[in-house]
């Protein structure tokens, strides 16, 4: 083989390389779902795919930079931890993460995302893990459907407070927590006095006007740990976890107190109203829930027949 002859197979080998390398960038960059290859320490050495550009941000700066760099501090310990993970086990992993809005560069963004992260092992030539590649597919529509599914079966869609079948599921495991650990609980029976009149007075509407507002109202006073259900109608109930007797009264007087104080106001109407309340708190010889219940339920009563507005307990 001449010189001549060399020096041209090796610029068709040339060639041929830049080309291959030309057509697996395009193949990479038209790729729906973003890909991340990222060295053991969280580095991130490359960036590729992410076409679909509704679904992902440009993802082009991460390039060069750490993990620890870009991510707060619990997604900064998901990917660390996952990344050592698949070093370690040399296989598939799957995991879900939520990006808030203020990590998104695309500033029109209001709500989190949703990304379902695989991650697979890359060998370096001695058989270690070299590096990992990290494929991120976003989950957002179906996490929000999913959250959708769960609102509809455990939520009361004219208020949103939880529904009687959630609150029955709750309190079945407190009780059950109660009678293995002795946590003690409270309820709280809340309901509104004289509502017939409301809805006579001032129609349906304004009617669910006030039990929103209410809800409203309840809420924002509650613990997070506390959970709002209703129950009825016009009734509604309270779970205090970890809350005696004592301690559930006294919250539910500064409810009352606040409730009265508070009127519902729509465009053309104001409409004070009031609640009675009744609380009860488990106890050892309660032989279901149904104990708890029938107590808070009789207090509910006395609050209503010794002229509502009350709070009793039992
Ligand atoms: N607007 C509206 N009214 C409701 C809803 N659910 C139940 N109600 C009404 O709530 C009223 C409850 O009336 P009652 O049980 O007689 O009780 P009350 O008038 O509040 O009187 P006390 O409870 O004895 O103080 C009924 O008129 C129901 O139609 C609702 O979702 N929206």
């Amino acid at each position: 083989m001449t010189f001549d002859e060399i020096e041209k197979y090796l610029k068709q080998a040339s060639d041929s390389v830049a080309a291959m390398k030309r057509d697996l960038t395009t193949f990479f960059t038209a790729l729906p779902d973003p890909f991340f290859i990222l060295d053991t320490q969280g580095n991130y050495i490359e960036v590729l795919g992410g076409n679909a550009k509704h679904l992902y941000d440009d993802g082009a700066y991460l390039k060069g930079r750490n993990v620890c760099d870009v991510f707060t501090d619990e997604l900064r310990d998901l990917f660390i931890s996952s990344i050592n993970e698949v070093v370690q086990n040399r296989e598939l992993l799957i995991c879900e993460y939520e990006i808030k809005p203020e990590l998104l560069r695309t500033k029109c963004e209001l709500s989190s995302h949703w990304y379902e992260g695989r991650v697979v092992p890359v060998e370096g030539e001695n058989g270690e893990i070299a590096a990992v590649i990290w494929l991120a597919i976003n989950i957002t529509e179906k996490k929000r459907l999913e959250q959708r599914l769960k609102d509809l079966a455990e939520k009361d869609p004219m208020t949103g407070a939880y529904n009687r079948r959630f609150f029955r599921e709750s309190i079945d495991q407190h009780y059950a927590t109660f009678k293995r650990y002795g946590t003690t609980y409270s309820l709280a029976f809340i309901d509104i006095d004289y509502f017939k009149k409301v809805n006579d007075q001032f129609g349906h509407d304004v009617g669910d006007g006030v039990i929103c507002h209410l809800v409203t109202h309840i809420q924002e006073q509650l613990r997070t740990t506390d959970l709002l259900s209703r129950f009825g109608g016009e009734e509604f109930v309270v779970l205090f976890p970890h809350i005696n007797l004592d301690e559930a009264c006294l919250v539910a007087e500064r409810l009352r107190a606040t409730i009265e104080m508070t009127p519902y106001k729509s465009i053309n109407h104001k409409v004070p109203f009031t609640v009675s309340i009744g609380i009860s708190e488990v106890r050892a010889e309660d032989e279901s829930v149904e104990d708890i219940l029938k107590r808070a339920d009789s207090a509910l009563y006395q609050s209503k027949s010794s002229g509502r507005n009350k709070v009793t307990g039992a």
